[in-house]
């Protein structure tokens, strides 16, 4: 099963004032609608905007997602909020272990495994961020750091809670920098977490992990990192605080899967037929119905037989003439008075001239649309 895509985005402490941070969900929400059943999409708004412009938010298919939760439950811990706090605030993610966290606020990889420990104890879902500094690349440690931050946390979390983490790989220095992972690095350090995972925790959660990139993410780049097996979305900072930011989800989401039609012959046709494929001559070409106001029907047929096919856009008339060879998609049976077949065309039918000549006679002896069909109680 190949893994779906998740992005986010983290605002980090920004934008300055409630009124940007519903201006750019509004921005959103003019941008192509994005698909829930083939991607997840979350956003990191600070604490007060993201109770405000969560509903706006999860009315566009986007996840709220805190930056942050205490390691610590209620009580005397002031400045703090809790996971079940979250949760009860029915925010369903919370971002982890960021490396500003890290670094500037001094969060160890005990603190950050015990923060998703109480997280995963509260129900909610875990982005759990994890990367090397600079220097620490430039060591060819980043194997060696990703696996110390992940240590403690696998130590902690049962293994059918990996379900609930998505694992962010953010090299601290390609955060708002501008300087990307080269696809090329990113897939290497994304195939190693992944081994690890399968070394540490096992093979089914290694699988199905889902890791994203994250480190000066852009329209841009994201195309060809997204492209990379192991890298399953993106974390994006300063450029999720754009419209475009939409675009980033649009390009990470997978693209359709087109399925070959099913050609059928018009033998096949019976009172319920829908979705019917053929490819057909026109053997008397379309008239309005008498007496319809706009109905236009036509008799079409293969080496099979013949139908009448029926349908209201008079632009079809054009193409619907005497010997034309037609390719027809998705249309469907319809009874009409005295229980005949039609075969209709309607606007999500195809109805157009064929690539190339047919090379059949239409077997004009076996008209289905004279056929009269009975109601029979079954
Ligand atoms: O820190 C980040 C996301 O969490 C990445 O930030 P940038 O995309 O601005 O580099």
């Amino acid at each position: 099963m190949p893994r779906k895509p998740i992005v986010g985005g983290n605002w980090k402490c920004n934008p300055k004032t409630l009124e940007e941070a519903q201006k750019l969900i509004g921005e959103w929400k003019n941008q192509v609608p994005l698909d829930k059943r083939k991607i997840d999409v979350f956003a990191c708004p600070m604490m007060p905007h993201l109770l405000k412009v969560k509903l706006p938010m999860e009315k566009l298919g986007i996840s709220a997602c805190a930056q942050n939760c205490s390691k610590t439950g209620e009580g005397a811990f002031t400045g703090e909020v809790s996971a079940a706090q979250l949760k009860d605030a029915r925010v369903q993610w919370t971002l982890l272990g960021h490396s500003e966290r890290r670094t500037k606020y001094g969060e160890t990889d005990e603190e950050v495994a015990e923060k998703v420990s109480q997280a995963l104890a509260a129900g909610l879902k875990v982005v759990l961020a994890i990367g090397e500094l600079l220097d620490e690349r430039e060591a060819s440690k980043t194997d060696e750091v990703n696996e110390r931050m992940l240590k403690p946390v696998v130590a902690k979390v049962k293994e059918e809670d990996w379900s609930r983490i998505v694992i962010a790989y953010e090299p601290v220095w390609a955060i708002g920098t501008g300087k990307v992972a080269t696809p090329e690095q990113a897939e290497e350090t994304h195939a190693a977490i992944r081994a690890y995972m399968a070394k540490a925790v096992s093979e089914d959660v290694a699988e199905k992990v889902r890791i994203q990139y994250g480190g000066s993410v852009t329209v841009d780049n994201c195309a060809e990192l997204i492209k990379k097996p192991n890298i399953d979305g993106f974390l994006v900072g300063g450029a999720s605080l754009k419209a475009s930011f939409m675009e980033i989800v649009q390009k990470s989401t997978p693209p359709p899967v087109l399925k070959k039609p099913k050609w059928s012959k018009i033998t096949d046709l019976n009172p319920t037929t829908k979705g019917f494929n053929c490819m057909l001559k026109c053997t008397k070409a379309a008239a309005q119905v008498e007496g319809t106001e706009g109905v236009f029907e036509a008799v079409c047929g293969d080496d099979t037989g013949m139908c009448t096919v029926s349908f209201r856009n008079k632009d079809l008339c054009d193409i619907c003439k005497e010997g034309a060879s037609l390719r027809m998609q998705n249309a469907a049976v319809r009874m009409v008075k005295g229980g005949y077949m039609r075969l209709v065309v309607d606007k999500w039918s195809a109805f157009k001239p064929a690539d190339e000549p047919v090379d059949f006679e239409v077997k004009t002896s076996n008209d289905v649309s004279s056929v009269e069909y009975e109601l029979v109680e079954s």
